[in-house]
This record gives structure tokens, sequence and C-alpha cells, in this order.
């Protein structure tokens, strides 16, 4: 029999969760040819450092040293039957942008009728005064590839002669991995969890093995792909292993793969990225059906910055 579902609306008669999709899927341009020029100053976005999917954007902000050209507010990472709120607390704060009080006042200011799930991250356009994208793909690609006029920095994350590869893995890890932990965690059958969690590690299994000889998933230098990787696997030890049940191994167990999380984890900047306050509490607290006692666990230790011997690897 299925239990009781997360988000009844996402929920198939067989217990699975199918993740809805995204509402708004503007595109910024560097030339504004789509409507949407790459400024400065005239987009923010609206993360959490909970989110795994609002992470990726914050990364290639941080990456492309966009921060002084898009600005960003991170909402409280604890989420009530008002969805996401802007409050003043630690690594949060009220939007003094414009003043809302919820991240819904921004999806209905850009569509009144909007009747789906309130999601991070949020690009806003301060001069159309609505919603470009609730897509993380499509963000990661624009900060990426739009925004070069102001970005400081000239990394690639989605290089021309690797597109095709770059989307059959992305597509491989969405699957398995990144929305794998969510499939397990939120089915409300015994047969779709264990078949959720025997393909997460399956594709574990083949990750770790990949990067036996490679430094980075596609040889030295990072991609996109890396990081909507890096996202899941530093959350999943802290969260995914206990509260999504997915624990035949850890990734501190998986040699490859913890080396490989440690060497993302020690790039410039993006430790700074990984708030691991707001991730266990958003999780733990905010799923009543999966944790109704709200408690949050004190572990796991995890060393996160000693040496990762990868740099000899190309
Ligand atoms: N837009 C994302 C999904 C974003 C998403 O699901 N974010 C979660 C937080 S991790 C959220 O905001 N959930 C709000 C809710 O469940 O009400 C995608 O491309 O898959």
């Amino acid at each position: 029999m299925a239990g009781r579902a997360q988000f009844p609306d996402e929920q198939s008669d067989q217990g699975e969760f199918k993740r809805q999709d995204d509402a708004f899927r503007q595109w910024i341009t560097a030339d504004g040819s789509s409507g949407y020029p790459a400024a400065s100053g005239r987009y923010h976005l609206y993360v959490s450092w909970a989110c795994p999917w609002a992470h990726r954007t914050i990364i290639v902000r941080r990456l492309k040293k966009l921060e002084s050209v898009i600005g960003m507010t991170v909402v409280d990472p604890i989420r009530d039957e008002r969805g996401w709120a802007f409050r003043e607390g630690p690594g949060h704060s009220l939007d003094s942008l414009n003043g809302f009080h919820f991240l819904s006042d921004a999806y209905r200011a850009t569509d009144s009728h909007y009747r789906g799930r309130v999601t991070v991250p949020v690009l806003w356009d301060t001069v159309a005064k609505r919603i470009v994208s609730n897509s993380d793909d499509d963000l990661m690609r624009m900060l990426n590839g739009a925004f070069d006029g102001f970005a400081e920095s000239r990394i690639d994350l989605y290089p021309q002669r690797l597109q095709r590869d770059i989307d059959d893995l992305n597509e491989f890890i969405y699957e398995n991995v990144n929305d794998g932990v969510y499939r397990a965690g939120f089915s409300t059958s015994q047969r779709v969890y264990e078949q959720a969690v025997r393909r997460l590690f399956d594709a574990l299994d083949q990750l770790d093995a990949r990067l036996k000889t490679r430094r980075y998933l596609f040889g030295e230098t990072f991609v996109e792909t890396d990081w909507r990787l890096f996202v899941t696997l530093i959350r999943f030890d802290a969260v995914y292993h206990g509260h999504f049940k997915c624990n035949i191994r850890r990734i501190i167990d998986y040699p490859n793969l913890f080396a490989y999380l440690k060497d993302l984890y020690q790039t410039e900047g993006i430790a700074d990225t990984v708030n691991f306050d707001h991730i266990k509490r958003h999780y733990y607290v905010t799923h009543d059906d999966i944790n109704p006692t709200r408690i949050v666990p004190l572990g796991p230790i995890q060393d996160l910055s000693s040496p990762h011997h990868r740099e000899r690897l190309v």
C-alpha cells in the first residue's frame, strides 16, 4: 500500500514522485534579441542555500565572478505552508529589492493565475518587473554564456566541443542521481523506493569508476556537469543518506567520488556557497511527512578540507 505523499499533485498512482515542469523560461541574451538583454544590475537571483537546484546557479554566479553584476537574496531555509519566505536570520534576509514577504509574491507578480509549486531558484528582472526564469538548467547556461561582457572570469562551463556529451551525461546524472535521491525519498511505495535506490547506486558506482582516471567528468577541466553532480554529492551524507533513505553506501565510502567531491569543494569560492546549517535544517524540518519530529541530526563528521590528491589526474 502506498503511504502519504510529500507533494500529492506530483505523485503517480504507483507511488512515484514526478517533478512539475518549470513555468517561466524566458531567455537572457548578450545581444538582447530575446527581449532580455544581459546587463549589470538589472537581474536578481532569489535562492535558497539549501536547495540543490538553486545551489547550481549560485555556483555559476560565483565561478563567473558575477556577484557585482547579478544581485542575490537568500530565503529562510524553513519553509512552512506559506512557502519560501524572506526573513532576517543567519545566512538569510528580508527582500530589500522588492520588499516581498514570500517568494510567491514574485510568482504572483509574474502570473496572477500561477497555481504550481513556488520554487527556487528564480531570476527576477528589475526592469520588466517579472520572473525571467525559474529553470535552473536554463539559468546555468544563461549565467555562463550571456554575461561574458560583464563577467570577470572567462571560464566556460559549456564548451562547444563537449556540448553533446555534456547533455547526455547531464541527463544520466539527472535521472539517476539528482532526481534519483528525490524519487527514493519522496516515494510512497516500497517497490518504487527500491528501484530508485538501486538505480542511484548503480549510477554512483559508474561515476566512481569514471573518476578513477580523470580529474573531472570530462578530463582536466570542470564543466557544468561536474557542478550539477556536486550539488547532490555535497548533500548526500548529511541528508540523502538518512532523510531520503539512500543508505547503501555513503559518498565517503567511494574512494574516487569522495576525493572528487573534496576537489570540487576546495575550488576557489565554492566552500562559501555550501551552508550545511541551511541544508540540514531545510530538509529535516520542512518535509513533515518524512520527518514529523523535525529533529535535525548532529552528524555526520566529514572532513572536506583534507588533501584530495587529484591534481595528478588529467
Ligand atoms: N526548477 C527546478 C526545481 C526547483 C525545486 O524543486 N526547488 C525546490 C527546493 S530544492 C523548491 O523550491 N520547492 C518548493 C516546494 O516544494 O514548495 C528544476 O529545474 O528542477
